[in-house]
């Protein structure tokens, strides 16, 4: 069920030899960069090489490489030469290719194969165009760096080498965005799961297995497909691809992600520790991710209209960093006129918009909201003053404590505003 890696490097191998040039049938692609051209190897093809003094011959027929070699060499050749091969694809591979972004397709045939259809990842995101707090985003930025290190301590510990992350937060917060921005960061493909298309438990558990290392296996809107129950895999399903028992057989060096609106809706076992490494927050604009849109999207670093939105974002305000984004874009000749539509919007969206999203559970029936929706800086207390909002995010920036030690996970956002 797993691809042949070594299949695969031989095959790159091939195609990297010059001679593919002289031979009677290549195909051809574009490449990535501009007017490059790239050959690919023609089925039914027969290519030779030599190697130490050796006549080597590739028959490539139909999806299997035959390798033919005299026997008087092969004793002192083989071994090397396909170390040669390893070293050259490796090399060939990391110079030569781009990011993928893999997508899952529904199984017509239910044959299993080619599940995955792939096309070039080219997301700009990076952490650098991402608005958000930038101590958070070291964090992260040193939490997937020593992640991606840390091969022999994972095996140490007897664990699959893969970690998790919760992105939470609304819509248009920036959560797809920073999938793409850790993406680049890592330079690992992304394997896009659309949980709608996976057939059973074990499809998904194959889709899994058909996964390469370095990569990023990302779900979006999982409580969405848990509430709606739009998809035909289980929850058990979910939890043992989560587990990733599987992927300790192929080559491991994975993250995943998922995303959610929210997660005091979902099932506590989909976020235990272990499952769920680390929980990242995505909370709507507040000012300084306001000044860092502004920045971006319009270059201005100051302006005399700042001191008026900082006042209405105070007053609880707040739209979507893709709100914001947009209205900047629209209005991105004129600065003044796109801060004065957003003070706009702000003031008519923003507060309606605040209060009925993130305000109303905690507000209107006093019940207290799981932690994670609380304390949060962008508006969910937005008719409240400014000192009652202090002492009931220190109420539950008390009870978040409490609840991180009780999970044993980590939560950037938590221990952000803890610290
Ligand atoms: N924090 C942010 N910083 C910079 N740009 C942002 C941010 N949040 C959103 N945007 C911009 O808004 C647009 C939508 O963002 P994105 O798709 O990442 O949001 P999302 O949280 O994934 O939303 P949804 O939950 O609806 O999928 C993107 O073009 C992105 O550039
Ligand atoms: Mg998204």
């Amino acid at each position: 069920m797993q691809r042949n890696q070594l299949y695969h490097k031989v095959l790159v191998y091939l195609n990297s030899l010059t001679f593919i040039e002289d031979s009677d049938f290549t195909n051809l692609f574009t490449g990535k960069k501009p007017n490059e051209i790239v050959l690919h190897l023609d089925p039914n093809q027969i290519i030779e090489d030599d190697f130490l003094g050796a006549k080597i011959s590739w028959i490539n027929e139909d999806k299997t490489l035959v390798l033919k070699i005299r026997k008087a060499d092969k004793r002192r050749v083989l071994r090397p030469y396909l170390q040669h091969i390893h070293s050259v694809s490796d090399e060939f591979d990391d110079k030569k290719r781009g990011l993928k972004l893999h997508v899952n397709v529904v199984d017509h045939q239910g044959d299993r194969k080619e599940r995955w259809r792939s096309v070039p990842f080219t997301h700009p995101s990076s952490f650098e165009t991402i608005a958000m707090e930038s101590d958070l985003k070291n964090k992260v930025k040193s939490d997937l760096y020593s992640f991606a290190k840390a091969k022999q301590y994972y095996h140490r510990l007897g664990r699959v080498w893969k970690r998790s992350y919760l992105l939470y937060g609304p819509s248009g917060t920036g959560k797809s965005s920073f999938i793409a921005a850790m993406a680049n960061f890592l330079s690992y493909d992304v394997y896009d799961l659309d949980l709608s298309k996976v057939s059973d438990d074990s499809d998904l558990k194959f889709l899994l297995l058909q996964t390469t290392t370095k990569s990023l296996v990302v779900i979006e809107d999982l409580d969405r497909y848990l509430s709606e129950k739009s998809t035909a895999v289980s929850l058990q399903g979910i939890l043992s691809f989560m587990d990733g028992i599987l992927s300790s057989s192929c080559g491991e060096e994975r993250i995943m992600v998922f995303t959610m609106n929210r997660k005091d809706h979902v099932d506590p076992a989909i976020l235990r520790p272990g499952r769920i490494d680390v929980h990242i927050h995505f909370p709507l604009c507040n000012f300084t991710a306001f000044k860092t849109l502004a920045n971006s999207y319009l270059g201005l670093k100051d302006h005399k209209l700042f001191p008026q939105v900082e006042e209405i974002f105070q007053n609880g305000a707040s739209l979507s960093p893709a709100e914001i984004g947009e209205l900047m874009i629209a209005n991105r000749n004129s600065p003044s006129r796109a801060l004065k539509t957003v003070i706009n919007a702000l003031q008519t969206d923003g507060d309606g918009r605040g209060a009925l999203n993130l305000g109303r559970g905690s507000c209107e029936n006093g019940s207290r909201k799981p932690v994670e929706e609380i304390g949060e800086p962008s508006g969910v207390f937005c008719k409240e003053g400014a000192n009652a909002v202090k002492e009931l995010k220190k109420l539950y920036g008390f009870l978040r404590v409490k609840s991180c030690r009780k999970s044993q996970s980590f939560d950037l956002n938590s221990r952000q505003n803890e610290g």
